[in-house]
């Protein structure tokens, strides 16, 4: 079996379309321009350029965009201060930190920080426990993205034998919340799981979320499966010549590729996915601090 690629970037500019409607709407007949503001600490060159793709691309759909960025060895009470301040601000609708943050900052204090319904990000305890017990929230952009290509994907996900591989706060977890809220029999697995190969053998959806390049072989995925790749990784090209690299997934993509039923391939697939959900979430949020009714499929 050759499996079906499924198109991130694709799927990620339709969905892009729709938020550009839903802004245009929002202009036209309330007056309303939803903002996003994005705080980058330090400066990695790598978190450079993925700020600036998502500052393009908010403008791209009709949003005004911020962004912010700090010295990275910026105290601690300055950043909380920048974050009371745009949670304060009227418009601005949602608030992005970067993440990793320079060690001397403490994360979790960071993003609590941040006003819940400004969290695009869906990182805030308030919203973890939100979609933790099924209540409306601000959804993590990346499993987002993941279920609304299973979702296009399946259709209904019900009952399907789900295998995450990861159990981090920003993929991991949330994604496995919402495969359970999709009614799917979830699995996280980690790095002090026993025999990972048998465990993502019995699944028909894996998503690897490791950061481990090519860790996933073909002959761990039952034929058939649906392989959704999150992993980003750099590594080394010596064959496009002296110094050059390129990314890959956490899945040997051609081995996985022979054997799934579907997959994502890296680059375009979930990352552009990522981008899209962050401006569909921010128009949310700026529906709903507008008591505005919010967009319908741009959400879990
Ligand atoms: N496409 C996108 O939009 C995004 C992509 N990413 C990418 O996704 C990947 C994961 O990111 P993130 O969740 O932040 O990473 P983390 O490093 O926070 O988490 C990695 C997880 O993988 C587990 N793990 C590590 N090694 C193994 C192993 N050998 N076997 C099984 N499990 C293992 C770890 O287990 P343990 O908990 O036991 O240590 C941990 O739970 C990265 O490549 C990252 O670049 C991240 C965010 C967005
Ligand atoms: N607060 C916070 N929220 C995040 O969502 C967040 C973060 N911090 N820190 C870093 C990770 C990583 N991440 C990516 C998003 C899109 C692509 C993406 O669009 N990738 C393109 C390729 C881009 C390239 O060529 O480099 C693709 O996969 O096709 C990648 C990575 C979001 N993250």
């Amino acid at each position: 079996m050759t499996a079906t690629v499924i198109d991130g970037k694709a799927f990620a500019a339709t969905v892009r379309e729709k938020v550009a409607g839903h802004v245009a709407r929002l202009k036209e007949e309330h007056g309303i321009t939803p903002g996003l503001a994005v705080v980058l600490v330090g400066e990695d060159p790598a978190s450079q350029v993925y700020v600036r793709s998502k500052g393009k691309m908010t403008v791209e759909v009709g949003m005004n965009s911020w962004e912010h960025k700090l010295d990275a060895d910026t105290p601690e009470a300055d950043l909380l201060a920048l974050i009371d301040r745009l949670n304060n601000d009227p418009a601005v609708h949602g608030i992005l930190v970067q993440l990793p943050l320079p060690k001397h900052l403490d994360e979790d204090l960071v993003i609590n920080a941040i006003a819940p319904a400004k969290d695009v990000d869906g990182f805030h305890i308030s919203n973890v426990g939100l979609l933790g017990t099924g209540q409306k929230s601000m959804v993590p952009c990346t499993p987002l993205g993941c279920l609304m290509m299973l979702r296009d994907h399946h259709g209904s996900l019900s009952g399907m034998d789900a295998v995450v591989i990861g159990r981090s706060n920003i993929v991991g977890k949330p994604m496995a919340q919402l495969l359970l809220g999709d009614s799917c029999t979830v699995t996280i697995a980690h790095s002090r799981t026993k025999d990972l190969a048998e465990v993502v053998r019995r699944a028909d959806i894996v998503v690897a979320a490791v950061g481990r390049p090519e860790m996933v072989p073909g002959d761990w995925i039952k034929p058939g499966a649906t392989v959704i790749d999150v992993g980003i990784n750099r590594i080394d090209a010596p064959e496009k010549g002296e110094g050059k690299s390129r990314l890959v997934g956490d899945v040997a993509y051609d081995s996985c590729a022979a054997v799934a039923g579907a997959i994502t391939p890296v680059p375009g697939g979930v990352g552009p996915m990522t981008i899209a959900c962050l401006l569909a979430n921010t128009v949310t949020a700026c529906c709903r601090a507008n008591g505005l009714p919010e967009p319908e499929g741009l959400t879990a």
